[in-house]
């Protein structure tokens, strides 16, 4: 039970509905006591000879009524029980799609997309069966099996009663050894649907990689074994429960042995009337249906409680970027100059530094360039900044303070960022330049954005111009398009600081150009950190870095690195070089 305690808000929230459902329940189970009365004296008047038209009527009348009754009030419950199990599962899914919002990427690195959407489909359902289903079969029981053996003892006397009820604990003995294999077997086949959901998302995202690697027989093959190992584990729980459920049944008709056979000679002797044995067992036929669902119950809540365990371990899963007792919440706008001091990290989980010792500072408004080999941790740099990964405290200032001082809110709202890869919404245009803004953006400034990336005539080019809709990832845009979309999302922001992470590698020469000379324009008095291969994109920066494997190995103006013979001068000649070569191939 202590797996559910995730859930205690909810339930103290919505302790009005369950307690109305437990109400209806017991109304439905207080009124279901009357039929095998009225069916023992109905019985015994009828062997009597004393009933006429009018008396059978009556008891008709009598037997509809209360089934008239029940039909109703079983609405009720339903609607208090199962109703609210449903907004249970609403409750559940917001808090962990909630929760999965503020946890790092560092936690996506290590969890799957499709195993976290198992989370949020199959596990919510097991638990949304245990708080509806679950609950109902749950209290139900409790009722109609006290009611009833108390209408038992009452028609019969407590010795039958007590003869047919002895292979109960029996019942209790199988569930408990069901019970912990059941949710062993349970947490497996979630396990695996999650392996599942994971291979299916990835093989669609990665569709094109797999056609032009002709991989789908490899991929077929791979999806038939994990689906194969699903099968077999759903197969593994199939068996338990096809064990456990006959079981159950075979304990509540050695009740009825007893009472057929026990009651049959009491019949006999005169110790008790027909109708008094028929309402006997109308009574332990009432008790048949809950002892299976004492079976169910403990079925359904070890399902439940597997599930909760999976899902528990996401919610209690602290953030690692959180805003810490230093925060400085006066601290709502940046100017952005920008400090490393000694700046050395290791990603968590690793021990070798990817950046080593960097002493660089940046006065608000100016250009750095950053160039280097790929893996040289350029992109690591901008994700510290970004507070993507946490900086060691001190070695990353803003403003002449410790990021750590620095709210996250205002940090990124400050930045406008352009990733390395472009990840766009399956949206509109519009809706993709404006996402930060949440549709308050005009539509002048969303152009005004479009028209600074150089994409606004692309834009236009389409049927539905700004309406026009993205497939996941962009799918209906270029490299070079989607690199443009990605640039105006990130100007629209008017950020103090914007960060390219190589965004102008898709466009050619001219176009880079053209989007520079807008960058220009709106970085006037904003700090630009920009990451390229092409040192066409830098080369008017204030200052350029060359890092190599995590050090700055070199810095200065262009100019002033061309006067070197380093890593720099090499990658210009290069360039150079092979800017010739097309120039004479055209
Ligand atoms: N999440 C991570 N966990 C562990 N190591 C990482 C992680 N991300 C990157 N690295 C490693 O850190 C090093 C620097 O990576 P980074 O992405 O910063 O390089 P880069 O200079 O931006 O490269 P490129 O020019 O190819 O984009 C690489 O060796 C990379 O494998």
């Amino acid at each position: 039970m202590k797996n559910f305690i995730t859930l205690k808000e909810f339930l103290i929230a919505h302790k009005k509905e369950y307690l109305l459902g437990i109400f209806w329940v017991f109304f439905v189970d207080l009124i279901g006591l009357i039929t095998p009365k009225i069916i023992g004296s109905f019985t015994d008047r009828l062997s009597a000879g004393t009933l006429d038209h009018a008396g059978i009527w009556k008891y008709a009348g009598i037997i509809l009524g209360v089934a008239a009754l029940t039909g109703v009030s079983r609405y009720f419950w339903r609607v208090y029980i199962m109703g609210t199990a449903r907004t249970s599962e609403v409750y559940l899914r917001d808090k962990l799609y909630s929760h999965l919002q503020t946890l790092s990427p560092n936690f996506f690195n290590y969890n799957k997309t499709g195993d976290l959407m198992a989370h949020a489909t199959n596990d919510l359902n097991a638990i949304r069966m245990a708080l509806g289903p679950g609950f109902l079969s749950f209290i139900d029981p409790m009722f109609v099996l006290t009611f009833t053996l108390f209408m038992m003892i009452y028609t019969v006397g407590w010795q039958l009663t007590l003869l047919s009820l002895a292979p109960m604990p029996l019942l209790i003995l199988i569930s408990r050894m069901f019970g912990k294999v059941i949710h062993k077997r349970f947490s497996e086949v979630q396990e695996s649907f999650g392996s599942l959901s994971d291979r299916v998302n990835e093989s669609f995202a990665g569709a094109r990689v797999v056609k032009t690697f002709v991989q789908e027989d490899a991929e077929i093959q791979k999806f038939t074994s994990i689906n194969q190992v699903n099968f077999q584990r759903n197969l593994k729980l199939a068996r338990v429960n096809g064990i456990y459920n006959p079981l159950v049944m075979l304990v509540s008709t050695f009740s009825f042995l007893i009472a057929l056979s026990y009651g049959g000679i009491l019949v006999v002797r005169g110790s008790i009337t027909l109708g008094e044995f028929i309402s006997f067992n109308t009574y332990l036929a009432l008790m048949t249906w809950p002892m299976m669902a004492i079976g169910q119950v403990i079925n359904i809540w070890q399902r439940a409680s597997a599930s909760m365990e999976r899902i528990n371990i996401i919610m209690n899963t602290k953030p690692e970027i959180i805003d810490g007792p230093q925060v400085r919440a006066d601290k709502t706008d940046l100017e952005g100059s920008i400090e490393l001091r000694n700046l050395t990290f290791t990603y968590p989980g690793t021990d070798r530094p990817v950046l080593k010792q960097l002493n660089v500072t940046i006065p608000a408004g100016k250009k750095v360039a950053i160039i280097g080999r790929t893996g040289s941790g350029k992109t690591t740099l901008l994700s510290l900044l970004l507070r993507m990964y946490n900086a060691p405290e001190g070695q990353l200032l803003i403003d002449g303070i410790d990021i750590h001082q620095i709210p996250l809110e205002t940090l990124r709202e400050n930045i406008g960022y352009v990733p390395q890869e472009n990840f766009l919404f399956s949206k509109s245009i519009r809706d993709n330049i404006g996402f930060s803004g949440r549709g308050s953006y005009s539509q002048a400034q969303i152009e005004a954005a479009a028209t600074l990336a150089q994409v606004h005539g692309n834009i236009l080019d389409f049927t539905d111009g700004y309406d026009t809709m993205l497939g996941e990832r962009g799918v209906t845009l270029s490299g070079g398009q989607k690199q443009r979309v990605s640039i105006a999302r990130a100007v629209i922001k008017n950020p103090k600081v914007l960060i390219l992470d190589d965004s102008l590698s898709a466009v050619d020469t001219h176009t880079e150009e053209e989007i520079l000379r807008g960058l220009k324009e709106i970085m006037q008095g904003r700090t630009s950190l920009i990451i390229a291969h092409r040192i066409s994109t830098i080369k008017d920066a204030d200052e350029i870095l060359i890092l190599d494997d995590g050090e700055i190995i070199e810095r200065g103006t262009h100019e002033e690195l061309l006067t070197n013979t380093g890593l720099y001068y090499e990658l210009y000649q290069k360039q150079l070089l092979e800017e010739q070569i097309a120039s004479t191939n055209d």
